[in-house]
C-alpha cells in the first residue's frame, strides 16, 4: 500500500504561495512566505502565475486598471491550485469578494513615493523642462502641481515596465528621472538608488501603498486564522482608512487619487489618525487636498476607519473633486 499521507512522514504539506514573477512579487512573496512558516511552523512553496499586466505591453487603463494583476492570483486562489496570495494592496480593487478574505495586512513600509534621477538631483534641482516618468495619473497629476507651485517646468512621460525598466530610462539618459514607490525600492534592496524621498505634503502616495495583503479563500478558516498572526491592526486601520475613501470618492485603482493615514501618538500609545486625501486634474491645474483627524479606537477600529474615509470623500466632493477627475483623459 502506498496511501502514506504527507503528515505521516513527519513533514506537514507545504503551503502554496501563489506570486507573480516580477523580481517585485517575488521578493515581496519571499518575505511573507518566510514570516508565515515562522507562525504555522509549516514548509511554503512558491507557485508562480503570470497575470495579464505582466504579460501584456497594453496601457493598464485599457486592460482593466491595475486589478488586472490580483485577478489571475485570485482565480488560482478559488480553483484551490495554491492556499494564499500575496498582493501590493494599492494593486488591489477596494471591493471585496466574498469568498476572499484580507487575512493579514503586515506592517507596511515607507508608503511615500520616491525619486530616482541623474547626478544625484532632488526635485526641485531638476533642470527647466525636465522629462519625469511615470505611469501614474496621481503622480504625473501631484508633480505637475507641485511644478506650478514653485514656477517650474517639467514634462511628464508615460512609462510601464517593473522597477528595473523604470529606472533603465534614467540610466541610459532617456529621462531626467523617475517616480517609483519607495516601498518597492526598499523590497528591492535598491533604496539607495533613490535620489529623494517625496514629502506626503507635495506627493500623496497611492492608498495602500507600502502596505502587502495576504489573502486566501474565506472558506479556509484555520489558514486565514493562522495567517491573522501577521496582521498588523494600525497598518489595516490606515488603509482601511485610505482604501474606503478611495471608494467614496468613486475612483479607480488608476485614478488620479492620493490618500495617506497617519497615526499619532501621545508617546505612550497611538491616540488619533490623521487622513489626508488628493486628488487632481492630469495637467496639475486644479487640486483639491484636505484632511481630517479623528481618534483611533481600540482595535480593530476598522469601521471607524471606514467612516473616516467616507467623511473625508464627501468633503472633497463638496470641494468639486468629481469634476476633477471627470476631466481625466484616459
Ligand atoms: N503598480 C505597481 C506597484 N505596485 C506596488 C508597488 C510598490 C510597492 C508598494 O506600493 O507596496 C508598485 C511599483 C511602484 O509603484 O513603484
Amino acid at each position: 500500500m502506498n496511501a502514506t499521507p504527507p503528515a505521516a512522514s513527519g513533514r506537514p504539506a507545504p503551503l502554496r504561495l501563489g506570486t507573480r514573477r516580477s523580481a517585485l512579487a517575488m521578493a515581496q512573496s519571499g518575505l511573507i512566505a518566510d514570516a508565515v512558516r515562522r507562525v504555522t511552523g509549516r514548509p511554503v512553496e512558491l507557485v508562480e502565475i503570470t497575470t495579464r499586466g505582466d504579460v501584456s505591453r497594453e496601457d493598464l487603463a485599457q486592460i482593466g486598471g491595475t486589478g488586472v494583476f490580483a485577478t489571475a492570483l485570485r482565480e488560482a486562489l478559488l480553483r484551490g491550485e495554491v492556499d494564499f496570495a500575496v498582493h501590493s494592496l494599492k494593486d488591489l480593487p477596494t471591493a471585496q469578494p466574498d469568498d476572499l478574505v484580507l487575512a493579514a495586512l503586515p506592517t507596511r513600509e515607507d508608503p511615500r513615493d520616491a525619486l530616482v534621477a541623474r547626478d544625484g538631483l532632488t526635485f526641485t534641482e531638476l533642470p527647466p523642462g525636465a522629462r519625469i516618468g511615470t505611469g501614474s495619473p496621481r503622480r504625473t497629476s501631484q508633480l505637475r502641481a507641485w511644478a506650478r507651485s514653485l514656477g517650474m517646468e517639467i514634462e511628464t512621460v508615460s512609462i510601464r515596465g517593473n522597477v528595473d525598466t523604470r529606472i533603465g530610462y534614467v540610466r541610459s539618459g532617456e529621462l531626467d528621472a523617475v517616480v517609483l514607490a519607495a516601498a518597492g525600492l526598499t523590497r528591492l534592496g535598491r533604496l539607495d538608488e533613490a535620489t529623494e524621498i517625496l514629502a506626503a505634503d507635495h506627493i500623496l502616495p497611492a492608498p495602500g501603498q507600502g502596505a502587502l495583503a495576504v489573502e486566501c479563500a474565506a472558506a479556509n478558516a484555520a489558514l486565514a486564522a493562522q495567517l491573522a498572526e501577521l496582521d498588523d491592526p494600525y497598518t489595516r486601520a490606515a488603509v482601511t482608512a485610505e482604501r474606503s475613501l478611495l471608494a467614496a470618492l468613486e475612483a479607480g485603482c488608476s485614478a488620479p487619487v492620493g490618500a495617506l493615514a497617519d497615526l499619532l501618538g501621545d508617546g505612550q500609545a497611538v491616540t488619533e489618525m490623521r487622513l489626508r486625501g488628493a486628488v487632481g486634474t492630469p495637467d496639475g491645474s486644479s487640486l483639491v487636498q484636505l484632511s481630517i483627524t479623528g481618534p483611533v479606537p481600540a482595535a480593530p477600529g476598522e469601521e471607524a476607519a471606514r467612516l473616516m474615509g467616507r467623511e473625508l470623500a464627501a468633503e472633497m466632493l463638496a470641494k468639486g473633486a468629481a469634476g476633477l477627475m471627470g476631466e481625466r483623459a484616459l
